[in-house]
């Protein structure tokens, strides 16, 4: 025997140095094998793009989804928003093509925004709602020449423009109620759904899951869904003309059917006091069929800022005389039971932030002082504590509340109780709520009727246990060397 061989036999350690580093990166191959094999593939997006063309602006938002999973849920987040400048599209009905112009800059964010090489295969849709409603009803011919233009715009960007088209009020509705319940997580995990409230400028929405409700009773109130494996039989309705600003329109057609000079309205601060146009006014289909007969040209609008008096005039545009169902909201519309939580966007939220009412745990009649108080505030002050709002809407937010007010309680019934049910938001996880990402959502497939198969353990739950595993061969492995080493230690010629 040589000496290097007599040396070998002696001292075991080398032996089991190369049985460690073996073992060691056996475990290290196989660990990354399972990891590399298992690993979501590499992250590559895919976008969408919806043009919300409401009736006082119109909004580009951009969403974004890892390109590998479309089916999944929870994955579509909205990752950029464009305010387009000016009015909504329905204003351009004398100037058709300005409302294709108007799109434009915002248009040019979005190519910004997604990148180069997605541009081809990025879906984008334009959906007109209540603005383009009414328009359409006053003046087809119209309509259809603000949307030649639109769509002669979208065109000449680099998307893949899927058309332009008005959403019907049950359509606003749903997919309102599944933006929310998309981001809040509830539809893949069947949870309780939030109820939709939206509230636009020319008409509003109501859409919530009831248990007594099963879409006989008004079946046009109806739409189901099955989504991730659960059926869903929505209630839902739009309220054209009971937007915040159509509805003030009714307000103010109530308290000028005589066609006065002046009016001392209650819902506007003291001290309000501008001249207006009778044509303004009664230049929408929800009031024209008003307009009173011989009135002057313009009259004086006045504030008398009066909660009490605002909510009487408020309430009359509402009618609550006749329902030919077991329960309804207003105007003869059938309204199951209030059922579940409730979120409130839009002009809900915008009017109920300003006022720093977005608290639904304050006591409705804290709400209604608070209400009062704001609306007996006079103009100038009011003016002077504001400088930066917009006058346009600063005047408007002591009407607004009152509205929102009456239409939750008078119109949809919410109670003291219920009314604590109700969470005002703009947005969830970073995407606004709004009809927008549901349309999207719904247009490219992406929540499945059926819950998609997942794997029984997530990624890093299989890593851990993979590795876990293979420490725990090794250490066997080594346990069941051990009679040997012992031997070869005590007779260490012997191996
Ligand atoms: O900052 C704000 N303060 C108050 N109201 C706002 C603000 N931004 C938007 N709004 C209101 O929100 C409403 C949005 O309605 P939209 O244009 O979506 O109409 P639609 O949904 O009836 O077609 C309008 O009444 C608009 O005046
Ligand atoms: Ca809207």
């Amino acid at each position: 025997m040589s000496a290097q061989r007599e040396m070998k036999e002696k001292n075991p350690w080398p032996v089991t140095i190369i049985i460690i580093v073996i073992g060691v990166i056996a475990i290290v191959a196989l660990v990354t094998v399972a990891v590399l094999q298992n690993m979501p593939l590499s992250q590559k997006y895919k976008y969408g793009i919806v043009l919300d063309a409401g009736s006082s602006h119109t909004a580009l938002y951009i969403y974004e989804w890892p390109a590998e999973k479309d089916n999944n849920t929870g994955r579509v987040e909205q990752t950029h928003s464009c305010k387009v400048k000016g009015p909504g599209i329905s204003s351009y009905a004398s100037d058709p093509w300005k409302a294709g112009e108007s799109l434009k800059e915002c248009m040019k964010e979005a190519e910004m925004k997604v990148p180069g090489k997605r541009h081809h295969e990025t879906p984008l849709y334009l959906g007109a709602t209540a603005g383009m409603r009414l328009l359409n009803m006053e003046n087809g011919s119209a309509s259809d020449q603000v949307f030649q233009a639109v769509e002669g715009a979208l065109q000449k960007f680099p998307f893949s423009f899927q058309g332009a088209r008005i959403l019907s009020g049950q359509e606003e509705g749903a997919f309102g109620w599944v933006t929310v319940n998309y981001l809040d997580d509830r539809l893949k995990q069947g949870l309780e759904t939030t109820g939709a409230l939206d509230l636009g400028g020319a008409s509003t929405q109501i859409s919530f899951v009831s248990s007594n409700y099963n879409g006989s009773e008004s079946p046009s109130n109806s739409v189901t869904f099955r989504l991730y494996g659960n059926n869903y039989n929505l209630y839902t309705h739009s309220f054209l003309c009971y937007g915040k600003d159509q509805a003030m329109k009714l307000m103010l057609a109530q308290q000028t059917k005589s066609g006065p000079e002046t009016i001392l309205d209650p819902c506007f601060h003291p001290g309000y006091n501008e001249t207006k146009s009778y044509s303004d006014l009664y230049n929408s289909p929800c009031v024209s069929n008003r307009k009173p007969q011989g009135a002057p040209a313009t009259f004086t609008h006045m504030g008398r800022g009066n909660f009490q008096q605002c909510q009487e005039v408020v309430k009359k545009v509402f009618d609550f005389t006749s329902c030919k169902y077991s329960q309804c909201s207003f105007n003869g519309v059938f309204q199951p039971l209030l059922q579940g939580p409730f979120g409130a966007f839009s002009a809900y939220y915008f009017v109920m932030n300003f006022l720093n009412l977005t608290n639904t745990s304050i006591p409705l009649d804290a709400v209604r002082q608070k209400i009062k108080d704001y609306c007996a505030t006079p103009w100038k002050q009011v003016m002077a504590q504001h400088p930066d709002v917009k006058v346009n809407y600063l005047q408007e937010y002591c009407f607004g509340a009152t509205y929102i007010l009456t239409l939750l309680t008078e119109g949809y019934n919410f109670t003291s109780e219920s009314y604590s049910n109700i969470k005002f938001i703009k947005k969830i996880k970073g995407s606004d709520a709004g009809w927008t990402l549901g349309y999207m959502l719904n247009l490219t497939n992406m929540i499945p009727a059926e819950a998609p198969d997942t794997p029984p353990l997530p990624h890093a739950g299989y890593v851990s246990i993979v590795t876990l595993m293979a420490i725990l061969l090794f250490i066997l492995f080594l346990v069941s060397l051990r009679p040997l080493w012992r031997r070869c230690s005590k007779h260490p010629r012997i191996i």
